[in-house]
């Protein structure tokens, strides 16, 4: 018997719809999509990254060219803490202080090493063109150090500095310099009056020093440096008086722009003030208030002031940098009103120029001046201009003289015995009512400010000698127009419109009217620009020491600093300022002017007349060369002037002797007077 098996229920018989056939080509392609997507997110993020790279390191690195100047004064030179600088000054104290500039005073100062130091203390607070000055000198001095090879002996060395604000945002800037023992040839010269400077053998060292200084300047550093204020106060004496050229704070890099050298010291870090120094600058502010009473050089300079017969007086010098034929010179004194200085104003060969921010400084030199005035000559003096009170240099100059003369006056009328006018006036002196009436005018005349009886005075005085010339009559005639006899004939017919005192402000490197001159008297021919603005940014230099092209919107060169040698050369063969009346007679007024004196002298073959009659062992061919080479420095003409390298070579024996500028040679004209110093080779 067979048994079926149970035949299985009849399950529908649907099997699961088959699977769609694998699309191979399907599955290929978005995974080779996938990968496109991830390469070209990893592609762009590269990209976005690259950028992001490319412009983190552009601001890290700047081109090379773009660099300026290379040095980092961090790298360079020291910065001290403000704490190191004020322990080594006795906190600043009076007692320490070496000097005072435009910006501020100078410290002498121990190291805790033992090293001597001076430490130069800027007041910023309020004063940018002093954080400029501090920062322009860093950065010079940096460059002098590093790119100038080899430091000269005979520039200053900058150790370090310190720039220090504290919690009331004060800023504290400070330069440490090496210490120079015998301080500023102004000082030992013209007020110390040292014996060691009465030798002409020294004398003649600091001379050769100085050219050298500055031949280091303009041809060891490159790309050269011009210093700018050349000047006796800026050269500075160690203890064997031995001369270094100093204060870069105006000083200039050819072909740099002022703001390039400064940029890279403005981030300077600054030290965050503690509660310590804030407590020494208060007592700071009390000791600069308190004034220097222990320095036993400033009891010197104050003796030596009171035997001067001539007090002098910085001035305020406003050069327009749009228009620098509007050069003013403004006499301030600051203890006296605006209305009052003008009666108490005095010379002045120490002006500092800056028209970059118009700020204006300068500092005292003496009390006195007609009327009494402050003591001591430490003062420094910083704000815009205040209008009003200013006048142009011709101006200055006459108040001035006329401030002189009047001092004199009383002892000996000397301006009035040349008036025609006088002698009637003394005819009729026996009539008793006219004596009364002339006693009261008298007074009158005397009350009147300088600058009015100058104007009546003297220009009334030399309109009548004009007058008289040309009439034939030459008796009588004042140095300063025979002065225009000297001048070659193109530019005396060319200037014939000038005032005589035009000729004597000439040689005062006055020539800040001489405005438009031909392009061939320009170094490198070039032509000045339209409505003679000035290539240069500012102006700068000191009235006297400053040439005459700088205030003429020159370009800026080296010959700027030959001229300002020129009259340093001056100043240390005669041991006189530029700009000095000494006595009334006529003789002495002629001398006032020292550049002028110097080329009348030469004119008349007197060259020696000039030197300082309280030097000794004098080498008088040396002497010769000085006031020769000087001459030629003064050249109106910047190419005309020898270049530092020529002028050391000069002076050392190096080279051959300088000849007398032909229109200072007494005629016929002749070669130099003394034989060839020229070192046999
Ligand atoms: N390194 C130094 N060693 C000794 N004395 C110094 C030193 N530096 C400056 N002095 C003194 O301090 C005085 C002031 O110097 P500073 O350079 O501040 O001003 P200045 O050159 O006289 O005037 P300005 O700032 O207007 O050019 C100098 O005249 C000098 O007597």
């Amino acid at each position: 018997m067979s048994t079926l098996p149970p035949t299985l229920p009849d399950f529908p018989r649907t099997l699961p719809p088959p699977a769609p056939p694998y699309n191979h080509s399907h599955g290929h392609g978005s995974a080779v999509l996938h990968s496109v997507l991830a390469g070209v997110l990893v592609f762009v993020l590269f990209i976005v990254l690259a950028i992001a790279y490319r412009k983190i390191s552009r601001k890290r690195t700047v081109p090379a060219d773009l660099k300026s100047p290379p040095p980092q004064p961090q790298k360079q030179l020291q910065q001290f803490s403000y704490k190191v600088l004020r322990r080594a000054t006795s906190a600043f104290a009076a007692s320490n202080r070496l000097g005072q500039g435009g910006f501020g005073s100078v410290y002498k100062g121990v190291l805790p090493s033992g090293t001597e130091i001076a430490v130069k203390l800027m007041n910023g607070s309020g004063s940018l063109q002093g954080e400029r000055e501090f920062h322009n000198e860093l950065s010079l001095s940096t460059r002098i150090n590093s790119a100038c090879g080899t430091h000269s002996r005979q520039v200053i060395s900058v150790l370090g500095f310190s720039s220090h604000q504290n919690r009331h945002r004060r800023k504290k800037m400070l330069i440490v310099y090496e210490y120079m023992q015998n301080g500023s040839l102004q000082d030992a010269l013209l007020y110390r009056k040292c014996p060691e400077l009465m030798d002409w053998k020294i004398r003649f060292k600091i001379i050769l020093d100085v050219a050298k200084g500055i031949d280091y300047l303009h041809f060891s550093c490159n790309p050269p440096i011009v210093h700018c204020d050349i000047k006796p106060s800026n050269v500075l004496l160690d203890c064997n008086f031995n001369a270094k050229v100093a204060d870069f704070g105006l000083a200039r890099v050819l072909g740099l722009d002022e703001n390039e050298i400064i940029e890279t010291f403005l981030e300077c870090g600054e030290e965050e003030g503690d509660l310590e120094t804030e407590i020494a600058d208060d007592n700071n502010t009390d000791v600069e208030k308190k004034g220097n009473t222990g320095d036993c050089r400033e009891e010197n300079r104050s003796v030596a002031e009171e035997t001067e017969s001539v007090m002098t007086r910085d001035v305020v010098v406003n050069v327009d940098p749009v228009s620098p034929e509007s050069c003013r010179v403004t006499v301030v004194d600051l203890e006296a009103s605006p209305s009052e200085y003008l009666e108490r104003t005095s010379v002045s060969d120490q002006i500092s120029v800056d028209s970059s921010n118009r700020r204006f400084l300068g500092k005292k030199k003496s009390g006195g001046g007609g009327g009494g005035g402050g003591s001591g000559r430490d003062w420094w003096w910083k704000q815009d201009n205040w209008g009003g009170e200013s006048g142009r240099v011709k101006d200055y100059v006459m108040e001035w003289i006329g401030s002189e003369i009047k001092k004199e006056r009383p002892k000996k009328d000397w301006l009035t015995t040349t008036d025609p006018f006088s002698s009637e006036q003394e005819a009729s002196s026996a009539n008793v009512p006219q004596k009364k009436q002339k006693k009261k005018s008298e007074t009158e005349k005397k009350n009147r400010k300088p600058r009015e009886w100058w104007k009546e005075e003297f220009c009334d005085e030399l309109s009548n000698k004009k007058k008289k010339k040309r009439r034939g009559s030459n008796t009588g005639e004042m140095w300063w127009q025979r002065d225009e006899e000297f001048v070659p004939q193109k530019r005396k017919s060319k200037s014939s419109s000038k005032s005589s005192i035009d000729w004597w402000l000439d040689g005062l490197s006055g020539e800040f009217r001489h405005r438009r001159r031909n392009s061939q008297e320009r170094p490198s021919g070039e032509i000045p620009k339209s409505g003679g603005i000035s290539s240069t940014p500012s102006m700068r230099g000191t009235v006297c020491y400053i040439a005459p092209e700088k205030c003429d919107g020159g370009q800026l060169s080296e010959k700027s600093d030959v001229y300002s040698y020129g009259v340093l050369l001056l100043v240390l063969v005669s041991g006189r300022r530029p700009l000095q009346v000494t006595a009334s007679p006529m003789s002495e007024f002629e001398r006032a002017n020292l550049i002028s004196w110097a080329r009348q002298l030469a004119r008349n073959g007197k060259l020696l007349d000039l030197v300082d009659p309280n030097i000794h062992s004098l080498d008088q061919e040396q002497a010769m060369l000085c006031i020769t080479t000087a001459l030629l420095c003064l050249h109106r003409s910047p190419v005309k002037r020898p270049t530092m390298r020529e002028i050391v070579g000069m002076l050392s024996g190096e080279a051959g002797p300088p000849h007398l500028p032909f229109e200072f040679s007494p005629s016929p004209p002749t070669n130099f007077p003394f034989k060839s110093r020229r070192k046999p080779r």
